[in-house]
């Protein structure tokens, strides 16, 4: 059972403090490490992977520092967020060449069965100039898996996806981890994170801001308070309807709609369409006005 061991990691370039003692351990199944641009995910990544030194504390996997250690090195892949693959060369020779760095017994063997893992067998002979970003992705992820290490590590691996190629890209991942494989992915979507992890990191200007279960920290972000601008066909009926009910913390009648403080973002988002029906009053736009990424977050380090 392989396990990644943070304790008080720092990380600063020059006077920016990238990583703020971090002490976490990923074990074995898909983590999510969540959090805002900038937080810091890159950096744990790359230090994950042996790329990057930690200013401060150590970072083990197990047991054995990962900074310029070869041994570990053979034992974990990086899909790095940037399109840093050969555009000129076909996925398969891209894999093999790759599998040649790792001066493996068998490069073609090895190429042929990590490209099998990802789905792309009947892509491989074209040029990855051709493949969509799903499928750059893919065979960015065949040549982190060509070694067959224990550990995969993915920087924001669904950016610029559709829906249907994350997809495909989850369910390869839950694959990877239902064998046993220590998969970390990083992202700064809250839906991408929850499809797939049950575990979650979530990283705030290079802290840790929580961490463990997703449902209960998914429960702590949506049971926080927050403002909706809702207009309907009657916004007088229908803000006398939400007085009084315990998810309604204020309602405030504006030229713009109705502006609802509620003390709870989970039950006032069950319920507002149900309490329209209820009183046969049309919903015409219902606006969360503060659903940024970061005020989530805000919220998780401050409570
Ligand atoms: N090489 C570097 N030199 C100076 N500052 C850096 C360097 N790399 C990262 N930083 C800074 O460190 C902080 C964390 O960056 P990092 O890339 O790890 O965050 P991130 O969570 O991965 O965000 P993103 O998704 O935007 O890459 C940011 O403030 C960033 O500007």
């Amino acid at each position: 059972m392989t396990t990644i061991e943070l304790r008080n990691v720092s990380r600063w370039y020059g006077n920016v403090v990238a990583v703020n003692d971090i002490t976490m351990d990923i074990g074995p199944g898909v983590t999510g490490l969540l959090g805002p641009n900038g937080a810091g995910k890159s950096t744990i990544l790359h230090m994950i992977a042996g790329f990057l030194e930690p200013s401060k504390g150590s970072l083990t996997l197990d047991g054995a520092a990962t900074w310029r250690n070869p041994e570990v090195y053979r034992r974990l892949g990086l899909v790095p967020e940037r399109d840093s693959v050969y555009a000129f060369l076909t996925g398969d020779q891209f894999v093999t060449a790759t599998a040649k760095l790792h001066k493996l017994a068998d490069p073609e063997q090895a190429a042929s069965r990590a490209i099998g893992i990802t789905e792309m067998a009947e892509a491989k002979d074209r040029k990855i100039s051709t493949y969509s970003k799903g499928m750059r992705q893919r065979i960015k992820v065949a040549a982190a898996l060509v070694h067959d290490p224990e550990v995969l590590l993915l920087d924001e691996p669904f950016n610029g996806m559709d829906p249907r190629q994350r997809l495909h890209m989850m369910e390869l991942l839950s694959r990877l981890g239902d064998e046993g494989r220590t998969i970390l992915f990083s992202s700064h979507i809250l839906e991408e994170v929850e499809r797939l992890s049950g575990t979650i990191q979530v990283m705030v200007a290079g802290r840790l801001a929580a961490s463990g279960d997703f449902r209960a920290i998914r429960r702590l972000m949506t049971s926080r308070p927050h403002v909706f601008r809702v207009r309907t066909s009657d916004d007088r009926r229908l803000a006398a309807a939400l007085v009084g009910r315990p998810y309604t913390h204020a309602v405030e009648l504006t030229s713009k709609g109705l502006q609802v403080r509620t003390s709870d973002f989970g039950a006032f988002c069950e319920q507002i369409a149900i309490l329209a029906r209820d009183e046969n009053i049309r919903l015409t736009e219902l606006l969360p006005t503060d659903e940024s990424l970061e005020s989530v977050f805000g919220y998780l380090i401050t409570n």
